[in-house]
């Protein structure tokens, strides 16, 4: 059912750092910030030629990465996006196996397109991101 990896998120407690590394450092293509109210975070997307990289930054009081950032205050791997050909039918199927998905209806994601999360203790400790390609 799954297709291709759409990104790697990283969770950064220092974005302009984090930027200035995978830019400067590591010679990558680098987006300009980005802030998604909607997803309580700012990111930042790393271009690499087989997929992309996305950098995670708290925006606002509810950030779902802010309880991650206090256990981990270095940062680290957040979450990995599969695309999916059909949002509504993999929302189903996930359900119907008992995996929680994380909203009642698929968000539009940073990519414009509807993503939804499921829980990382049902999918081998991984938060996991779907998104419709
Ligand atoms: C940029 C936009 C968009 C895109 O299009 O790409 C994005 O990627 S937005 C990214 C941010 N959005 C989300 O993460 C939404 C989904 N996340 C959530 O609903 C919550 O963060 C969560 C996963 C349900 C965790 O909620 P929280 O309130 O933080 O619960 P706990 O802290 O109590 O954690 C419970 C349990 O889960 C473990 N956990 C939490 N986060 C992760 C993680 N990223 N990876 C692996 N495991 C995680 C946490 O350690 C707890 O475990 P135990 O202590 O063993 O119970
Ligand atoms: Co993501």
């Amino acid at each position: 059912m799954i297709g291709k990896l759409n990104h790697v998120a990283i969770a950064v407690a220092d974005l302009p750092a984090a930027v200035a590394q995978y830019r400067d450092l590591m010679g990558a293509d680098v987006s300009e910030p980005l802030d998604l109210p909607e997803h309580g975070v700012t990111t930042v997307f790393v271009r690499l030629p087989n997929t992309t990289i996305e950098l995670l930054h708290p925006l606002g009081e509810n950030s779902p990465i802010a309880k991650f950032l206090q256990r981990n205050p270095g940062g680290g791997m957040h979450h990995v996006c599969y695309e999916v050909e059909d949002i509504h039918a993999a929302m189903k199927r996930m359900q119907s196996e008992g995996v929680r998905v994380l909203s009642a209806e698929p968000k539009i994601g940073a990519h414009g397109k509807p993503v939804i999360f499921l829980h990382p203790k049902e999918m081998n400790g991984v938060l996991v991101e779907l998104e419709q390609a």
